[in-house]
């Protein structure tokens, strides 16, 4: 289990991680999500014992991961950091450098390995190429066979699904999936983008100038975030000051600047809601994505699959109150 308390690091008068604890059980997937300088790839690093923390302390099964001033060759035997970059060997095959990570393993076993990594990371077809010759999602995975091949107990991944196109994030998302499931590894991975982290993480957290302000099921973060920045990191969302909500036809005791989120997909349409005028519509592939100007100060983003919809076309829309979530300041 992975054990991180009251973790700080500063960069001068800067803090880029502020007091963050955390754990993770094995088999277990945690994915840390957070604007751009949140604090997510410092974390990353001294999670994996490669930067020193002011303070605080990281636990791996108990025994304490050392940051790099305190040992010769820094990083712990068992946590494993795929970056950004990849860090390929470029004048080696995707096999081999797959089998470099096993060197010290007896050939039997290595090649048996290798196999089995080339099979959960589907790169067997492309095992012989050098990694220019093979697509970024590819490299993408061999880092990651590479990075787990001598069954790390963590593996920590910095924005995984940056680079990648759809079909290559689909795959690298069941590959993680796999992964926890059948090695038993612990998956902790940072991200900008939620909406590859909400269908795998048993964890969701949410990284804020490096304070985790949430930490919880992606399903309660998704629909009871605390702030309008998780709100917003966790996917389109509609942030609406209570004074509002009677043009929604909803009635509210709050105080009239409290904020309020609700979910686009909430939103039903209704003939005998409340009236809106379509200013857009985005066609999503599975749905269309419509903003409805509600009144001067009120335009919700909602879905519909509706297809006989147009930009000032009149709607009539209902919101349930109950579908209404109270945010913090
Ligand atoms: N070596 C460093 N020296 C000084 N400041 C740093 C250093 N590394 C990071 N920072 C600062 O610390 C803050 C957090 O940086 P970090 O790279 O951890 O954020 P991030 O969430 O990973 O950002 P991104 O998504 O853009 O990679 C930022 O303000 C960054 O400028």
């Amino acid at each position: 289990m992975l054990e991180a308390t009251t973790i700080t690091k500063n960069y001068g008068s800067l803090t880029a991680v502020h007091r963050v604890s955390l754990r993770l059980e094995p088999g277990q997937i945690l994915a840390l999500v957070g604007a751009s300088g949140s604090g997510k790839s410092t974390l990353l690093s001294i999670l994996a014992g490669l930067t020193d923390a002011d303070s605080g302390e990281v636990r791996l099964n108990g025994s304490r991961v050392p940051g790099p001033a305190e040992v010769l060759v820094p990083g712990h035997a068992d946590i494993r950091l795929v970056h950004q970059e990849y860090q390929l060997m470029p004048n080696v095959s995707v096999r081999e450098n797959i089998a470099y990570a096993l060197r010290f393993f007896e050939t039997n076993y290595r090649t048996y390995r290798v196999d089995e990594l080339l099979r959960l990371c589907r790169l067997t077809e492309v095992q012989d190429r050098l990694p220019r010759q093979v697509s970024g999602g590819e490299k993408q995975r061999t880092a990651i066979a590479r990075a787990i091949a001598d069954k790390p107990a963590l593996l920590l991944l910095d924005e995984p699904f940056s680079h990648l196109d759809l079909p290559n994030r689909l795959l690298v998302r069941d590959l993680l999936f796999d992964l926890v499931r059948h090695e038993k590894t612990s998956c902790l991975f940072v991200t900008h983008d939620a909406s590859d982290a909400l269908s795998i993480a048993s964890t969701l957290g949410i990284l804020r100038d490096g304070r985790l302000i949430q930490l919880d099921d992606p399903k309660a973060v998704y629909r009871q975030p605390n702030t309008a920045y998780a709100a917003r990191m966790t996917g389109p969302v509609n942030v609406i000051k209570a004074k509002h909500l009677p043009a929604l036809g909803v009635t509210t005791s709050d105080n009239p600047d409290s904020l309020l989120c609700l979910r686009p997909e909430q939103i039903q349409l209704d003939e005998t809601g409340v009236p809106g005028t379509i200013r857009a519509l985005f066609f999503k592939g599975s749905h269309y994505e419509i903003e409805v100007d509600i009144s001067r100060y009120v335009c919700l983003r909602m879905l519909s699959t509706r297809d006989y919809l147009g930009v000032g076309q009149q709607i009539q829309i209902r919101v349930a109150a109950e579908s209404l979530w109270k945010l913090q300041r």
